[in-house]
């Protein structure tokens, strides 16, 4: 763990193992944290947002030490991607290519971001000044998943430090590696010790301590939906900290039949369905074909994900690698063999993989059109218009991401404005970059958004000055 800017152990001595899935080899033993450790770092993290270290700084000078961050990400590219494929089980390719550059696109968004964020003068009548000011939140706890660590750590951090924050980080049990680096790079980079602390460890033990916590002022999760929900409940029975969740989906795509070239389409849907193994909360999930173009998609659709190789996630050709653990495994597993026609797919190896997998169903019904998945398995129907597309697509608990292919400018308007969603492409698939805000509608998500100038309302208090400036001064 990092506490106070030192490496150390479990106040218990207690550990456990990290292992790599694609092997089930020991990566690293760390420490197994506890209550006690959250309650050290609380007050370490109290401590140093309280005396003014980081939250006093000038933002250009927070920015300064953000943007050296960043840049010590960057030139550690190599390495941190390495990590995170043996931990994960994620493609050193995306590691490479998407994953470690996007976190440092994210620091740098944020870090450039705070010292050209005004504060406000409120209209008032001429004997009063009323400003609305920005202050940090203050000690911020950040409870992490395992499908993208190191990106939703700079999602998280990034405008949390740039506000002035202090933070208390809980790595998923499973990736904890890359931010047990990322920490002693940001100690390197300047970041004053205690500003910035990782308590490894799992839910329980960890994640309900920092949920619990009096001393914790805000939480920001992303994760499945019942943790979340979980979080809602520790924060209402401690000190009502504010909660941010950003949460499960179950994500829809329509293809209209006058949807302008089948082969882009086709390779948008696979990258949105199979990207990081499924194991995306933003992941094409089901899929909403106009009945004139189905079987035309559907063939191109299996062609495209034959060419998502399968295998050793540290060759930089595969594209689909080892599920993140064989818990995770098991449970995608169990989608494989309920109802529908398989078209493509359908196996499952080595108690680590499986293969891309489309199924295709009569009926919008079922554990296939209701549960997250997360994992490379697509769900077709076909649809004879958009309005039952945009009906089918909205019943659904989630409302992540949507994504609609149409030729008509109008209907696609017309069908983004209609899918609750809080991300929605068209003709395209995506979740935007460092500058548009990423979060869900309905179970999806909570309270805020991660990414741009919206994140920063998750680490801010908003506070009202109020000033008199005197009717009887003689009106100067
Ligand atoms: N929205 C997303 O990006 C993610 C969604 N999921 C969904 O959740 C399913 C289950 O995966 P899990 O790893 O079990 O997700 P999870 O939501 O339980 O884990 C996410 C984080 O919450 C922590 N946590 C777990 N139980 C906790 C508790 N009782 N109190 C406080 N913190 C707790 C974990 O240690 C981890 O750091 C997946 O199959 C997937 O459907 C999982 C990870 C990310
Ligand atoms: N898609 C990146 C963030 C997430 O899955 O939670």
């Amino acid at each position: 763990m990092i506490v106070d800017g030192t490496r150390t152990v479990a106040i218990s001595g207690k550990t456990f193992q990290t292992l790599n899935p694609a092997t089930g080899e020991v990566l690293a033993v760390l420490p197994a944290g506890s209550a006690a450790d959250v309650d050290k770092a609380v007050i370490v993290a109290r401590q140093a947002f309280d005396d003014g270290r980081w939250a006093k700084l000038a933002p250009a000078a927070r920015k300064k030490i953000l943007l050296k961050l960043a840049a010590l990400i960057e030139e550690n590219t190599a390495d941190l991607a390495l990590m995170e494929s043996l931990d994960s089980g994620k493609t050193i390719g995306d590691c490479i290519n998407i994953d470690v550059p996007e976190a440092v696109n994210s620091l740098r968004w944020h870090a450039e971001a705070i010292d050209k964020i005004y504060d406000q003068v409120a209209p008032a009548n001429d004997a009063s000044l009323g400003l609305i000011v920005r202050e940090p939140i203050g000690v911020v706890g950040i409870v992490l998943p395992w499908n993208f660590p190191l990106l939703t750590l700079a999602w998280k951090i990034g405008p949390a430090l740039a506000a002035g924050c202090t933070v208390i980080v809980k790595p998923a049990e499973e990736t904890s590696l890359t931010t047990l680096r990322v920490a002693e790079l940001a100690l390197d980079a300047g970041v004053p010790p205690g500003v910035f602390n990782v308590v490894t460890g799992d839910g329980p033990e960890v994640g309900e301590p920092i949920g619990r916590h009096p001393g914790i002022d805000a939480i920001s999760f992303t994760g499945s939906t019942d943790t979340g929900r979980r979080f809602l409940r520790y924060s209402s029975e401690s000190n009502l900290k504010g909660v941010v969740l950003e949460l499960g989906g179950k994500n829809p795509c329509i293809v209209m039949d006058d949807a302008p070239d089948l082969d882009a389409v086709a390779a948008h849907i696979a990258n949105g369905a199979f990207w990081n193994m499924g194991q995306n909360c933003s992941a094409i999930s089901r899929l909403f074909v106009h009945e004139d173009v189905k079987d035309r998609l559907l063939e191109k659709l299996v062609d495209v994900s034959k060419t998502w190789i399968v295998g050793d996630p540290l060759d930089p050709d595969t594209r689909i690698g080892p599920l993140v653990s064989t818990t995770h495994f098991e449970k995608v597993s169990s989608y494989l063999d309920h109802g529908g026609k398989v078209i493509t797919g359908g196996t499952a190896f080595n108690g680590t993989t499986i293969e891309p997998t489309i199924i295709e169903f009569q009926r919008h019904e079922g554990r296939h059109f209701k549960e997250e998945i997360f994992g490379p398995i697509l769900s077709v129907i076909s649809v004879k218009s958009l309005a039952e597309a945009v009906s089918l697509a909205n019943e659904t608990d989630y409302g992540l991401a949507a994504s609609v292919f149409t030729g008509e400018g109008t209907s696609a308007l017309r069908a983004a404005r209609a899918l609750k969603a809080g991300t929605v492409t068209v003709n395209c698939y995506g979740e935007g970059d460092a500058a548009t805000p990423f979060g869900g509608y309905k179970q999806s998500g909570f309270g805020g958004r991660d990414k741009s100038l919206h994140a920063h309302d998750q680490y801010c208090q908003i506070k009202t000055l109020w000033v008199d400036l005197g009717s009887s001064h003689g009106g100067i």
